[in-house]
């Protein structure tokens, strides 16, 4: 097993006076995997991603990103560490072109060759992106508009990239596109944390799977065992109750 790129230990945190949301949580992602969070709405999953990069200060526990301890370090720091987050929804600049919004990802590169350069790496991972390029974004579909934001994520060239909720949005067609990107971010040695809905597609292409519940790891282990295991239906049909069993 490699060193963990990502690691969360023992996380507790939530948002002001109102009770924790995560109680002891763990995970980790290694370089070139997949791990996928799945879980029930409100069980805490974009709550994870804003604790690994820094959108929010865990309570305690750590973060430790490339083998630091980045706890409590602001997200542009953990940005220019390598690590990258793609926001839930939308977060493309409609009225800016394709080519404007990713650029925007590598604002901090000041070297123009380098920056040449990932513009050509990201335009070949995406070619949508690269037939759009001068095209204004907001003309472009969701899950068109989904690979620019991937395209942006990527100019840092990241070792971690923080996926929330992909596939939100898309038919079934574009969801495919948008989990093969994923694959080919996986295949290029990324460590990737993703946060699906769409539990048992996400499950299928993700390596490991870990099932959110009541502000921990419930369930976690090889994503495609996971995907068939009834437990992960028992949670999303009925959570804590399904998992005690009928009531007399
Ligand atoms: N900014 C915030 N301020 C206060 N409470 C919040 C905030 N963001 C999330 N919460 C609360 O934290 C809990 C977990 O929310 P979170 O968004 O992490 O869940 P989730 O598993 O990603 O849900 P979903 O699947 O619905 O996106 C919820 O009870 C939510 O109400």
């Amino acid at each position: 097993m490699s060193e963990p790129l990502l690691s969360l230990k023992d996380i507790t945190a939530g948002y002001g006076r109102a009770a924790l949301v995560l109680r002891g949580l763990s995970v980790t992602v290694e370089a070139g995997q997949v791990v996928c969070l799945v879980g029930p709405n409100g069980a805490g999953k974009s709550t994870v991603l804003r604790v690994a990069s820094g959108l929010l200060a865990p309570r305690s526990g750590s973060v430790v990103l490339a083998g630091e301890d980045v706890t409590g370090r602001s997200p542009q720091a953990l940005l220019d560490r390598g690590l990258s987050h793609v926001l839930q929804g939308h977060s493309v600049f409609r009225e800016m072109t394709v080519a404007e919004n990713v650029r925007l990802g590598g604002y901090t590169v000041r070297d123009k060759a380098r920056l040449r350069e990932r513009e050509e790496a990201v335009k070949e991972l995406f070619p949508i992106v690269a037939e759009r390029w001068g095209g204004i974004a907001g003309l472009l579909s969701g899950g068109q508009q989904k690979q620019v934001e991937f395209a942006r994520a990527l100019m840092l060239e990241p070792k971690v990239v923080l996926l929330d909720e992909p596939s939100m949005g898309l038919d079934p067609k574009t969801t495919q596109t948008v989990f093969d990107q994923i694959d080919l971010m996986r295949r290029a040695g990324v460590a990737v944390l993703l946060v699906e809905q769409n539990a048992r597609r996400a499950l299928e292409m993700a390596d490991v799977g870990c099932v959110l519940d009541l502000g921990a790891v419930h369930i976690s282990g090889p994503a495609r065992e996971l995907a068939a295991d009834p437990r992960l239906g028992a949670l999303y049909l009925g959570g804590a109750a399904a998992r005690n069993g009928p009531q007399a």
